[in-house]
């Protein structure tokens, strides 16, 4: 083991071993848009990967788009790209809705035809048909209305859509029970009396009013304009097979209609490239008949448990054996943190079967992160094998005993094998460069208030000369329990801290102690609250840095 360096200059040394690795996507992929001028189409794409197909070169993806992408992007299906972060900006390649179709329920009328239609002057029109969500619709003819279902197409030459409420008919729910059963489902459903449904109030002005179309026919008790064609209108029976409705109120042009494009237009962006992707962002490709994404490539991380004590959970644990806590929790990491774990494996102390396995590990991922075998003893695996790589002592606790280098090419990084320094040397060294070459936002520090520090509330001693990373539990919002407060003066004086705004500090506890073996203890915590290498012991009231786990 060298002399100690710092944890900025180890980060550093990290992040350099990982930037050839990090599968940058430079340029851009459009998908789904019809570029003009451009004819090079479809996705080019070599192998089949996990996740869908690897994007090789500099290629145009989808069915109808431009532009280029590069190594480090590949396409998945849109159902399979939850959480993967988009390569390229999506454009719709029609517009959304693709057709004028109905908001409502009701009858698709030309606007003027229904103009001044009241309760006490209800306007009747001719029903001609109706259109059914999933089916195409013909020219509306003057004077006519069209039963029209909701996403149904809204025909040529009408403008408005009258909810069915707004007619004597009220629900259209029961209709095709009734055709579908008979005269039994007619009877349990009977169509209304238009003028009892409507309790027209009579209104002797709107009677002589006359519809866009010919011809005027009082109706029921009250006074109504009825619309071209000669239907059976006024008596219980006007529904069967269409017949005619009477509504009730006007509606202007546009009005429950939903035009071509006004979703998205043809070529408009719906998601811009880096765009991580939630379920909504897929409702949008999706709706949008996009049926594969480029997404930037997952780095493929193994993870590499040492230790002969090891067994998995699950598995009996003999006398001197402990579970594998690490394998879990660092191909976990590597998840969240955006990567994919190209393998787990757990190894023993034997020279010869660790250097087959990590070499297995070099060969199928871009990066090998171990844990164990890298301090003092006398059966260090990974400093056996790995003999060309650098180990050294961070001024950092837990966490102080680091590795990095290579092996056949690959990038390796060791950490410790205690299961909490693990841990925190992932979220310190790994964590961010592994969001970053995914893609994904880096996770910000917090600045807190400590409540509780030492098992008993009081104070808990840290090494000086070295950063201790304490785990911590962050206190729900509503304030200390006790009486503890920001202290004036604060002992911890540097970085940003949340007074500069009028937010309160948050407020955290520590959990367990300092010990790297504590690592149940570390299943109660959500931060990890930094003691910088210059204070021997860490008091309640003092302001920290938290960088939050998970
Ligand atoms: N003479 C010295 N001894 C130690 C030093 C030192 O500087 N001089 N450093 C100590 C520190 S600090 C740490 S941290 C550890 C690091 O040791 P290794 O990385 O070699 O790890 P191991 O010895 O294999 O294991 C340490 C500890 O952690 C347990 N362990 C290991 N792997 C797992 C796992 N996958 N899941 C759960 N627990 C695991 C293992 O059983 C040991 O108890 O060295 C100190 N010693
Ligand atoms: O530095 Mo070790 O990682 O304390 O426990």
């Amino acid at each position: 083991m060298g002399s100690r360096v710092s944890v900025e200059e180890h980060r550093d040394d990290v992040a350099r071993l990982l930037a050839g690795i990090s599968g940058e996507v430079s340029g851009t992929t459009t998908v789904g848009a019809e570029v003009s001028g451009t004819t090079t189409v479809g996705a080019e794409s070599s192998g089949a990967t996990a996740g869908g197909a690897e994007v090789s070169g500099t290629a145009t993806v989808g069915a109808e788009g431009s532009g280029t992408t590069t190594v480090g992007a590949q396409l998945v299906p849109v159902g399979d790209a939850l959480g993967r972060v988009l390569a390229g900006d999506v454009l719709a390649p029609e517009p959304l809705p693709r057709f004028r179709n109905s908001q409502m329920d009701g009858f698709a009328v030309r606007a003027a035809d229904i103009a001044g239609a009241t309760v006490g002057a209800p306007v009747i029109l001719p029903v001609a048909g109706e259109i059914a969500a999933g089916s195409a619709a013909a020219p509306l003819a003057p004077g006519t209305a069209v039963r029209i279902m909701t996403g149904a197409p809204v025909p040529a030459e009408a403008d408005a859509v009258v909810p069915v409420e707004d007619t004597d008919v009220g629900t259209f729910n029961h209709d095709h029970a009734a055709a579908r059963g008979s005269a039994s489902g007619r009877e349990t459903n009977p169509p209304a009396d238009p003028a009892s449904r409507l309790e027209a109030p009579h209104d002797p002005d709107a009677g002589e009013r006359k519809a866009g179309g010919s011809g005027t026919a009082p109706v029921g008790s009250g006074s109504a304009r009825i619309g071209s064609g000669s239907v059976p209108v006024g008596s219980g029976s006007a529904w069967v097979g269409f017949g005619s409705v009477r509504i009730i109120r006007s509606r202007a042009a546009g009005e429950f209609v939903r035009e071509v494009g006004s979703d998205v237009g043809a070529g408009d962006l719906v998601l811009s490239a880096g765009t991580v992707l939630a379920p909504h962002h897929l409702a949008a490709v999706a709706a949008c008949g996009v049926a594969e994404l480029p997404v930037r490539r997952r780095l493929r991380v193994a993870v590499v448990s040492t230790g002969t004590e090891l067994v998995a959970p699950g598995e009996p644990a003999g006398p001197g054996q402990i579970w594998d806590a690490n394998a879990v929790a660092l191909a976990a990491a590597v998840r969240a943190a955006g990567a994919e774990v190209a393998g787990t494996y757990r190894i023993t102390d034997d020279p010869e079967a660790a250097r087959r396995a990590l070499r297995t590990a070099a060969a199928s991922s871009d990066l090998v992160i171990t844990s164990g075998g890298v301090s003092q003893g006398a059966h260090e695996v990974v400093k056996d094998v790995l003999s060309g790589a650098v180990f050294r002592s961070v001024a950092m606790q837990p966490g102080g005993p680091q590795g990095f280098g290579r092996l056949d090419g690959t990038p390796v990084v060791t950490f410790p094998g205690n299961p909490v320094s693990a841990q925190v040397s992932f979220v310190v060294f790994l964590r961010d460069p592994l969001r970053r070459a995914a893609g994904l936002p880096t996770v910000g520090e917090l600045r807190a208030v400590v409540g509780h520090a030492g098992e008993s509330g009081g104070s808990i001693a840290s090494p000086l000369g070295r950063r201790q990373y304490l785990r911590g539990r962050l206190r729900p919002a509503g304030g200390m329990r006790g009486t503890v407060g920001p202290k004036s003066g604060s002992r911890f004086p540097e970085g940003p801290t949340a007074r500069t705004s009028d937010r309160p500090l948050l407020q955290v506890d520590v959990v367990g102690g300092a010990g790297s073996h504590l690592v149940a203890s570390m299943g109660a915590a959500d931060v990890l609250v930094e003691v910088p290498a210059d204070r021997s012991a860490l008091d309640p009231g003092d302001e920290v840095t938290l960088l939050p786990l998970g």
